[in-house]
């Protein structure tokens, strides 16, 4: 590939087994490389090193905000913004003065309010399988299960379980970069907006202790959030809480049957979780496209010279395993120790959710380390992925005691 015959992006690598691209544009001697983005034709940088990606992630020059912005250059078919709103439910809380109630809701302190009843869930899902017997689909009956509770009990607020079909399968539709019309994935987005327009104010009064309530009942900096507010925030938690959260953990629990060795030591010694879950979060890829940044002036990253306007990407499943960063970067070490992985990105844009997502992960484990002899039916190239997603999700993992 060269500036005059760029690779076309997204890589399709839609199982774990990551695009040999990414080896390759690590290898080579530049360290962002030009794509065209196959849907929008759109010329972008890609930054797979994983030195580069930190440098360029912590950069105050490349913004996450401008690259969300209408009409920037971007990787994905159609821009994710319902018609009639912002598209950017970021900005939407920073303007309201809500950072700080959100990164508070979604901290240490709801972290450990949560804990206790996610292990719990997480225990009590895999002891009904395992007592039910037989083969099981650890997606559809343990990891998306224990998502979905997460999503409402702390995010939403109590969703009936054919809401969390409806916006699955929404989010599915909307945030896919092939497998849909660009009209069908904008129908995705306006639904999504339409369900939190009829449903967010009353999920926000409903019951529970979960982040959308405590939004709405904070003193904001303009008085409380109007209904059009809250619903944006509302769509910012199901999108970047929901899609991410599960297809993660379906993954993981995929890189953990994988590693039976790692499991029975779990099961001895439970103080190998905690690095187990940074390990997971480390090795295991999510997202099938990369993360964004704009110029807001020209900017000189590593000798490649990126100008105002253009739009950098870092793909933080290459940076995961660059062997410049860990060793041996494709096995699954828990005990491994190096530089903090960029499960969760990096710098400003850094996941405020990391402490939940933490807390979900920990449930998982413990409960997958607290059953020893759980195993995959098939063999993992056999497993089938939702093709196209910008985040990773097997359609069923079969498996059994
Ligand atoms: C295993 C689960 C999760 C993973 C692996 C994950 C990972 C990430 C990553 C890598 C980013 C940075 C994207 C970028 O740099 O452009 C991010 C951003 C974000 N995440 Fe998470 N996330 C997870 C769960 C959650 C949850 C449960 C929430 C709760 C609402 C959440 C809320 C957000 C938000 C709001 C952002 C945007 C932050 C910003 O742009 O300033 N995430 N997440
Ligand atoms: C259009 C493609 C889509 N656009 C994004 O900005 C995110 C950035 C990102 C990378 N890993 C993550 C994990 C969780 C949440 C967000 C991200 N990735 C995408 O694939």
């Amino acid at each position: 590939a060269t500036a005059q015959d760029p690779l076309t992006f997204p890589f399709h690598d839609w199982s774990q087994q990551l695009s040999p691209h990414h080896q390759r544009l690590r290898e080579a001697d530049a360290p962002a490389c030009p794509v065209v983005s196959e849907y929008t034709g759109d010329r972008l940088w890609l930054v797979t090193r994983y030195a580069t990606a930190k440098r360029l992630l912590e950069d105050p020059r490349f913004s996450s905000t401008a690259a969300m912005a209408p009409g920037a250059p971007r990787q994905e078919p159609v821009e994710l913004r319902a018609p009639g709103t912002t598209g950017d439910g970021v900005s939407v809380l920073r303007e309201a003065g809500l950072r700080s109630v959100f990164t508070e809701g979604l901290g240490p302190r709801a972290a450990r309010r949560h804990g206790k009843w996610l292990r719990d869930r997480a225990d009590t899902l895999l002891r009904d399988l395992d007592e039910h017997g037989g083969p099981v689909d650890l997606a559809a009956d343990f990891a998306l299960p224990l998502a979905a509770a997460m999503t409402s009990r702390v995010l939403l607020g109590e969703l009936g379980a054919e809401e969390v079909a409806f916006l699955r399968d929404r989010t599915d539709l909307a945030l896919q970069f092939c497998g849909a019309t660009a009209e069908e994935q904008r129908g995705g987005l306006i639904d999504i907006h339409r369900f939190f327009t009829a449903h967010a104010r009353r999920l926000a009064d409903g019951p529970g202790d979960h982040l959308l309530k405590r939004l709405a009942e904070a003193p904001a900096k303009a008085g409380p959030l109007g209904d059009a507010a809250l619903s944006e925030i509302a769509a910012l938690l199901l999108i970047a809480g929901y899609p991410t959260s599960s297809g993660f953990l379906c993954g993981a629990v995929i890189t953990l049957l994988r590693h039976p060795d790692t499991v029975a030591r779990l099961h001895r010694d439970p103080a190998l979780v905690p690095d187990t879950v940074e390990e997971l979060l480390r090795h295991t890829p999510l997202s099938t496209g990369a993360a964004k940044r704009m110029a807001t002036e020209d900017a000189d990253i590593d000798g490649v010279r990126i100008r105002a306007g253009e739009v950098a990407m870092v793909s933080l499943e290459a940076a995961n395993h660059d062997p410049d960063a860990f060793d041996d970067p494709d096995s699954f070490i828990p005990e491994r120790r190096g530089p903090g992985h960029l499960g969760f990105g990096h710098g400003p844009n850094f996941c405020p959710g990391n402490r939940l997502a933490r807390c979900l992960i920990d449930a998982m484990v413990r409960a997958v380390a607290g059953r020893p002899g759980l195993r995959l039916t098939v063999e993992p190239g056999e497993i089938r992925w939702h093709e196209g997603l910008f985040f990773r999700r097997p359609k069923a993992i079969p498996a059994s005691w």
